[in-house]
């Protein structure tokens, strides 16, 4: 085996940052479909159109607490000339068994509650005297303490017209209407809908799990005790919480020491349950930069298509990277660079839009914006490569926060936007218009 350092090959051409997102894209499928309960299948995308099975509202009911009553016993019906009538019972909400309403006779009705056959029309309690015989009322008094309302006489004092305040079966959705279409993303209203006309389960893409693993034997876990030269994990923080953020389930793998024989074991172990995988670090030119050593040796060695490639981007920051897949099933595996900011950054470029064209979505990138630059200084960019400085957006203006260097996670946490710089463009002049990609 050779000692020599690594010479200049053609390994070293610059992938764009486009082509490098195509790549990933042009790999990555949307996961199969699986049928899952309601609340589990909140921010996945439906794969069937949804047909209604029954009328919404099922049956002809009341939008008022009042009295369903006929239109010609209440017509002209005033405060000096009251309609009264006689009070049959009362007809609560889920009522099944239904009283008839007659001329001349009223029933108390309930909001949601079955029109009940012979009556028309609703008048809210409001319109009349409660059965108390004092005037007009402002609500019912409650059943277990007056027992006696849902009989006797009513004054009705205003008039009502055929079908007032009454929602009528199928005013929302129909027997047969499409509910959903395929492709709809299961928010909160959807998941109403869905539960309103009875579907208990529903089948959808699956959010993607995602695992993500830091590397480097300098990395402390949170709360522990640093030694000389060693620093905290954060990277493995910042992609878990921004892989939930995209929509997977996120499984955090602590730091993994650089030796190329454990990294190896770890990831081996860990894709059971990865639909992704995402590692920090050890993907530059150094000496113990083991993600490349190691994953070139990952599952079964004789899977056709498999295999990790590591490439150098036109990007700052970002430019280390590896993409491929790897193990039995070709399990997608992005291989990040270890700075912070560049893992970060990386992330929202790459693997955000991985994850989401797993979750099956159309929509997979962060939304982009054109905004002016303010600056107290011209903003400098190295030739030939994209830059994606942060910054702060707000009313058409992007603000840079921190500099350039890929170690300044105190400016990012303080970001909400990056600012790109095209490859071909070194310098940015304040107020000039800008590309900005908003991190939300
Ligand atoms: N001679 C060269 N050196 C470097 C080059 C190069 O082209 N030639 N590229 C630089 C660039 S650009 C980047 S980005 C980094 C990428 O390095 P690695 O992916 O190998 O990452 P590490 O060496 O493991 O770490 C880099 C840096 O980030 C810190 N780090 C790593 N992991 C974490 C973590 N989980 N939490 C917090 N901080 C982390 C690590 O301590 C290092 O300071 O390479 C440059 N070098
Ligand atoms: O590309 Mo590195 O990601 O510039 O710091």
């Amino acid at each position: 085996m050779s000692t020599a350092a690594p010479r200049a090959t053609g390994q070293d051409h610059l992938w764009s940052v486009d082509e490098h997102l195509e790549d990933i894209l042009a790999t990555v499928r949307p996961l199969d479909p699986i049928e899952l309960q309601l609340l589990d299948a909140q921010g996945c995308v439906l794969v069937d159109d949804i047909t209604v099975p029954v009328s919404l509202p099922p049956f002809d009911n009341s939008s008022m607490d009042g009295y369903a009553v006929r239109v010609a016993d209440v017509a002209g019906a005033s405060e000096e000339y009251p309609a009264s009538l006689e009070v049959v019972g009362d007809v609560a909400a889920g009522a099944a068994e239904l009283l008839h309403v007659g001329p001349g006779q009223a029933a108390r009705i309930m909001t949601g509650a079955p029109l009940p056959p012979g009556a028309e029309a609703v008048v809210p309690v409001e319109w009349t005297d409660g059965g108390l015989g004092e005037g007009p009322v402002t609500g019912m008094r409650a059943r277990s303490l007056a027992p006696e309302a849902a009989t006797g006489q009513v004054q009705v004092y205003r008039a009502a017209e055929a079908r007032a305040h009454v929602r009528a079966q199928g005013s929302d959705v129909k027997a047969g209407d499409r509910a959903l279409e395929a492709g709809t993303v299961l928010g909160p209203p959807q998941i109403s809908l869905l539960a309103a006309i009875g579907r208990g389960t529903v089948r959808v893409r699956p959010r993607p799990r995602v695992v993500v693993l830091s590397t480097g034997s300098e990395l402390v876990q949170p709360d522990g005790e640093l030694a000389p030269g060693q620093i905290y994990d954060s990277n493995s923080f910042a992609l878990t919480a921004a892989a939930r953020d995209a929509g997977a389930i996120a499984y955090r793998v602590g730091a993994v020491a650089d030796d190329a024989e454990t990294l190896r074991t770890t990831i081996e172990d860990q894709l059971v349950r990865a639909d992704l995988m995402v590692t920090t670090g050890g993907v530059s030119v150094g000496a113990y930069d083991v993600v490349k050593e190691a994953l070139s040796y990952v599952g079964d060695e004789d899977e056709p298509g498999g295999g990790i490639e590591f490439r150098k981007l036109a990007m700052q920051p970002g430019k280390p990277q590896g993409f491929g897949s790897i193990g039995p099933d070709h399990t997608p595996l992005l291989a990040l660079p270890g700075n912070p900011v560049s893992s970060y950054v990386s992330f929202e470029l790459f693997v955000r839009p991985a994850i989401r064209t797993l979750m099956g979505l159309e929509d997979v990138h962060r939304p982009r914006v054109r905004a002016t630059l303010t600056a107290g200084k011209p903003l400098s960019s190295p030739k030939g490569r994209r830059q994606f400085l942060r910054g702060t957006y707000a009313d058409g203006a992007v603000t840079p926060v921190g500099g350039a260097g890929s170690h300044l996670v105190a400016a990012l946490a303080h970001a909400d936007a990056l600012i790109v710089v095209p490859e071909d463009v070194t310098a940015v002049e304040p107020g000039t218009e800008v590309e900005v990609v908003l991190l939300g």
